[in-house]
């Protein structure tokens, strides 16, 4: 399934601590005398971008993001299980060997009706049967300006007025398909807004979760600028069922499209199984296989558990997703008399002054070190730091083509071995994880709840979802409370350890460099 929104941030982007040492590069000493300062004045950024603390005070914004149950069309939700089964079959869907149970600790899901092998194509969707843009722009008939709006608020726009049009019975082809769909995902659009603050609060997801609703806010206001028939319900309700269920096909290039039935399949972490279109049907293909009364499993895609809370309103139990990470965001210091010169020597080189990396339980992509080397250099000139960012990035102080595409590569961990350096040799190593052990340690600080009570929180049991509601997403309010409290102590609980496990690492390294640097100082 598909994302739309940029990763969780902190951006705990400005720190202190430029530091140098007698060659011109990065010293610590200089980094522990100005580090007591940074830890007081927190997350200014170069850049413009808002800090946390300002994104989600924003009060009003995220508030109205909620939206009650009669705001959603009427129609939703309101087709059987047969109703649905009947339209699936006149849109010529294949012969199955999985059928949708609806009572499943997921919700709906598709469940074996008979041995299913390894490497095997299910589901056989009609290329007809997709929603993809063009496809609404088609059914929608609202004129050119339906075509001018970016691809999601196309979908949504469709999904809403035809949502709407059940009531007046005139939905056209899909109509019967978006009777079935659920009226709530439990996605961070429809949580409170305090609820968002309280649980996400410490955790790089909380401004995640606020520029998620500030962005659809900003397209609902868009669409209805020239739509203004279609309500604020039904779009919101709209973006949320296409933040849980639009699927990217890469074999149409990477086309989005809702794709009936096979939004049924739910996710399981570390699942390779995808969902693609092959010639002019869309398969799921298994990556294991099942016995009869198994659930069949897909791959939304290696999210870590924030971003299935914040677009699909689950997430894993702790340890259960190896794609989990911490999205560690770190920046040049506005009050780094080389600011400016910084930022601009970063976005000539296609970074920004202000990047994220993840980190893991297994690591942490050593770019990150060589980032941060950069932006805690400190040369006798400004000249310099064009020199200094081409060996930090590529390891060449040259300049050419090839640069581009191994800096490219560098906030997502692709640019490797040696490409690239930490400036400021064994002095320089010792500045960049005191930072990195500073940033952790900060961050685990700002979890509000001691981790034991986090844990207590995160092994809660998910309230059941009783007999029709798994079928609509509709829950009592408690049930709804507790699933949030739940998910989102997981993602705390995750991140915490991510976090713990890298600030260890970091101070094992810091010692043994630290052995070095002794040893080395001997020696002369
Ligand atoms: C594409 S739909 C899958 C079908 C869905 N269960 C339904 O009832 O319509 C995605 C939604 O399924 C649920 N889901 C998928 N995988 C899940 C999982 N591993 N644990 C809990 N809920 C899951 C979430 O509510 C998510 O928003």
């Amino acid at each position: 399934m598909a994302r739309a929104t940029a990763r969780a941030s902190t951006r705990r982007g400005a720190r202190e601590g430029r530091a140098r040492d007698g060659e011109g590069n990065l010293a610590r000493e200089d980094y522990r005398r100005r580090r007591g300062r940074g830890r007081r004045r927190r997350a200014g950024t170069i850049g413009g971008a808002a800090s946390t603390e300002e994104t989600t005070s924003t009060r009003g914004r995220a508030e109205s993001a909620r939206y009650d149950d009669a705001e959603i069309p009427r129609g939703v939700g309101s087709a059987t299980k047969a109703e649905l089964a009947r339209w699936l079959e006149g849109r010529r869907l294949p012969g199955q060997k999985m059928a949708l149970e609806v009572n499943l600790a997921e919700g709906r899901g598709l469940v074996a009706t008979e041995e299913i092998k390894r490497g095997e194509a299910l589901l056989g969707v009609p290329r007809t049967t997709l929603i993809t843009v063009e496809r609404a722009i088609a059914e929608a008939k609202l004129g050119p300006k339906h075509a001018e709006l970016q691809e999601w608020s196309v979908l949504a726009t469709f999904l809403a007025q035809q949502a709407l049009a059940l009531e007046s019975g005139t939905a056209g082809t899909f109509g019967e398909y978006i009777r079935a769909l659920p009226r709530r995902t439990g996605s961070v659009l429809d949580w409170p807004e305090d609820e968002v603050d309280k649980l996400l609060k410490g955790s790089p997801s909380r401004l995640a979760a606020a520029e998620r609703q500030d962005s659809v806010n900003a397209a609902i206001d868009e669409i209805r600028s020239y739509f203004p028939e279609i309500t604020v319900g039904a779009l919101r309700w709209a973006f949320d069922i296409l933040f849980s269920r639009l699927i990217r096909l890469d074999a149409m290039g990477g086309e989005l499209a809702l794709v009936p039935w096979a939004d049924m399949l739910n996710h399981k972490p570390g699942c390779a199984a995808f969902i693609d279109l092959n010639g002019d049907a869309v398969n799921l293909t298994t990556d294991r296989s099942y016995v009869k009364g198994e659930q069949v499993w897909a791959s939304y895609g290696q999210r870590p558990s924030s971003e299935l809370l914040i677009s699909y309103g689950f997430a894993p139990e702790v340890g259960e997703n190896p794609d989990d990470e911490y999205a560690l965001t770190l920046g040049v210091d506005v009050n780094d008399p080389l600011a400016d010169a910084k930022a601009q020597v970063l976005r000539d080189m296609g970074l920004s002054p202000v990047e994220t990396f993840p980190l893991r339980l297994n690591g942490y992509p050593r770019q990150l070190l060589q980032y941060a080397s950069f932006i805690l250099c400190n040369p006798e000139k400004p000249s310099e730091l064009k020199g200094l960012a081409q060996s930090a990035f590529t390891g060449s102080a040259n300049i050419g083509q090839s640069i581009f595409d191994s800096v490219r590569g560098l906030t997502n961990g692709k640019a490797r071995g040696k490409q690239g350096v930490i400036l400021g040799g064994v002095a320089g190593e010792i500045a960049v994880r005191e930072m990195l052990a500073d940033l952790c340690a900060e961050a685990l600080s700002a979890y509000p709840n001691t981790l034991e009570k986090d844990k207590g929180l995160a092994q809660g049991r998910m309230p059941d979802f009783p007999g029709a509601d798994a079928w609509t997403g509709v829950a009592p309010d408690a049930i709804r409370a507790t699933q949030r409290s739940v998910s989102a102590a997981r993602v705390r609980v995750s991140e915490r350890r991510i976090l713990a496990k890298t600030d260890s690492e970091v101070r094992l390294q810091l010692r043994k460099l630290k052995q070095k640097s002794l040893m080395d100082d001997f020696k002369q």
